[in-house]
């Protein structure tokens, strides 16, 4: 069996390594709780109901600040320890880890002074809590959480919200379904009224972890008693109901010893001719004992649920870790393969749009299937080919002598005109590949998970390859119009070597008069001789320009779209590499909560696992 002490201890140490990391209850947090997981005691009550002397009665230790308004202001989490018979007694906060208080005196003015250190003497509230573990023969194993007492009113020096404030506070504590709510109210006040009661059935209604504890019963109009309410009768709640006698004012006026008070509870209970039949379920030691058994019992039957949720938090943990990647190294070798790493991860994803796996490469076949035959199609050939043009085309080549068989000059220029549209559609096609490349540039950085951490790089690698692209683009295009301008360089022979017998054999009758080589059938026939021909060229360039843009842009792009930003990068030195890996700072925020609260909930798993093996 797991010894109570060790239960009690391990959620004690869980406890604490959550406050070192800012996880307390009523905090305001992001990630989801682990302290909100763990079972703990709460003590509510309105002002002066008795609090503070309840709790220093379960220490059996006067250390609690006393005074007027509201002193607690901050959530005291009190880890009681029990230490061997005879041990000494000492206390320690948990922000002074060095320092161990013998003097109790002393400790209430730490706890003063660190409340203050955080509210400031303005007499604010905050969720920060305080942690205070005692040490001593005296106690029993538990924590209970010291909240500030409900109050109605605000005193002066004391903001108009603080009533509320106080309030949103302990129910930010009680509401949760872990939390055992110690209700401390008055016996001399009509249990109806109660603070700490109204809250505890808002937050508990079954009443199922709800302690109702009821302080100066001595003080309770002669012949009155509180059985009642002890006995379960006037608020009914799945807990036995404790009553206490605690110091008056007078008996800490005159510094009775808390031991000597605990015995006169004792007496008091023992000796009542009202609740002597209850004297052994009533007192601040039986109440300590009571909490601490609920406590230990709570925390052994949620054990398996808090292993559970922590071992869910560290693989929820673990997957944003790698999602935010992992810590930049500090040598310059580790940053730069960083660096060609991220650089790679984009590379990779780039390509695929490229080759398929991804969507986007396919409308660059787009561009050659449909944009270019399109508009190689809308060129202007009939106004350039009309008879019109034709006979002027071919007049003025002929200057003052006409030609005789053909004409050559006229062909050779109507044929350069017609090329020279065909500069167009090429250096469109190459543009429209242009912004498809540089569309999928801009997805594949937006899909590039590892880049989403370094924005500088991010914007670094969108240039590189900006550029790059331009550079292959310029290329294209001048392949492309040297392709257009090779076809006018040099005209396929072999199309002309055919045509006059074509047009000799297309008479059919050898009699027949030869054509008027200076009438409108001439020109007719010029004009769709040279039409045939580009069209042929118009078929060779569909072919030829898309093998150009391919070679020059496309290839060069999946091959060499960041050479020149690897060989800029090969120069850099620690401090620029470490300037192209600066962080988005949210993102190097929320790794740190991560890795900070793995190390935690790896901790709280550890303490979980020890435990166990001392079954
Ligand atoms: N006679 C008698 N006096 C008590 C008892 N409990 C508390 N008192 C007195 O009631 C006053 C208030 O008690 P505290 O323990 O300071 O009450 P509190 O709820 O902590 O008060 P705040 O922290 O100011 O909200 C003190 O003077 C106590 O001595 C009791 O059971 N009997």
């Amino acid at each position: 069996m797991t010894t109570m002490e060790s239960l009690i201890g391990l959620v004690n140490r869980i406890q604490r390594a959550c406050t070192v990391l800012g996880d307390y209850g009523g905090g305001d947090n992001s990630f989801s709780s682990l302290w909100e997981a763990l079972p703990s005691v709460a003590v509510v009550g309105g002002q002066s109901s008795g609090k503070s002397s309840v709790l220093e009665s379960i220490v059996g230790r006067d250390f609690l600040p006393r005074g007027s308004g509201i002193v607690t202001r901050r959530p005291l989490v009190l880890q009681l320890h029990k230490t061997d018979e005879g041990s000494q007694e000492y206390a320690e906060f948990l922000h002074l880890p060095k320092r161990r208080f013998t003097d109790f005196g002393a400790v209430r003015n730490e706890i003063q002074e660190e409340t203050d250190r955080i509210t400031g003497k303005t007499k604010q509230i905050s969720p920060v809590p305080i942690h205070l573990s005692i040490y001593s023969p005296n106690v029993v194993n538990l924590t209970l959480i010291d909240l500030p007492g409900l109050t109605k009113v605000a005193i002066e020096g004391q903001p108009e919200t603080i009533v509320d404030d106080i309030e949103t506070m302990v129910r930010s504590y009680v509401e949760k379904p872990n939390c055992i709510i110690l209700a401390i109210s008055p016996a001399n006040q009509d249990i109806a009224t109660s603070d700490a009661m109204k809250l505890a059935r808002e937050v508990d209604p079954s009443g199922d972890r709800t302690f109702g504890v009821l302080t100066k019963l001595d003080l309770m109009d002669k012949g009155t008693n509180a059985l009642d309410v002890l006995e379960g009768r006037s608020y009914r709640l799945q807990q036995p109901w404790v009553g206490i006698v605690n110091r008056s004012q007078a008996d800490i006026n005159k510094n009775v010893d808390m031991i000597v008070a605990r015995r006169k509870e004792r007496e008091y209970f023992a000796t009542s001719p009202d609740y002597g039949h209850l004297a052994s379920k009533m007192g601040s030691e039986y109440l300590a004992k009571l909490l601490s058994q609920h406590l230990e019992s709570v925390i052994r039957s949620r054990i398996p649920s808090i292993t559970s949720s922590i071992n869910k938090t560290i693989d929820e943990l673990e997957s944003e870790m790698d999602h935010l990647g992992r810590p930049i190294a500090l040598d310059a070798g580790a940053q730069l393969y960083t660096v060609l790493e991220v650089c790679r991860a984009f590379e990779r994803i780039f390509k695929e749009h490229l080759d398929g796996g991804r969507p986007g490469g396919d409308r660059i076949y787009g561009v050659f299937d449909n944009q270019l035959p399109a508009a190689l199609k809308k060129l202007p050939f009939d106004r350039h080919l009309s008879l019109q043009n034709v006979r002027r085309v071919v007049s003025e080549a002929d200057g003052y002598q006409p030609h005789l068989i053909a004409p050559e000059q006229g062909y050779r220029r109507l044929i350069e005109g017609a090329l020279n549209y065909f500069r167009g559609p090429a250096e469109a096609s190459v543009d429209a590949v242009h912004f498809v490349l540089k569309e999928l540039v801009r997805k594949s950085i937006g899909e590039t998970q590892e880049l989403k951490r370094f924005p500088t790089l991010q914007a670094d690698i969108a240039a590189a390859a900006n550029e790059a692209l331009e550079r292959f683009r310029d290329e294209s295009k001048k392949t492309v119009v040297r392709l257009v301008d090779m076809e006018s360089s040099y005209l396929t022979v072999d199309f002309f070597r055919k045509l006059p017998q074509e047009v000799e054999n297309k008479g059919g009758n050898p009699q027949a008069p030869v054509t008027d080589r200076y009438g409108e059938g001439h020109f007719r026939r010029i004009g769709s001789n040279v039409s045939s021909y580009v069209g042929m060229v118009s078929d060779t360039l569909k072919n030829t320009i898309p093998k150009a843009v391919v070679f020059c842009q496309v290839k060069e792009a999946k091959q060499s779209l960041l050479t020149r930003f690897y060989t800029q990068l090969g120069k850099k030195e620690g401090k620029q590499l470490l300037q192209l890996l600066d962080e988005d700072p949210a993102l190097m925020e929320r790794r740190q909560q991560c890795a900070k609260r793995l190390e935690l909930y790896k901790a709280a798993r550890d303490e979980i696992d020890s435990v166990s093996w001392t079954r």
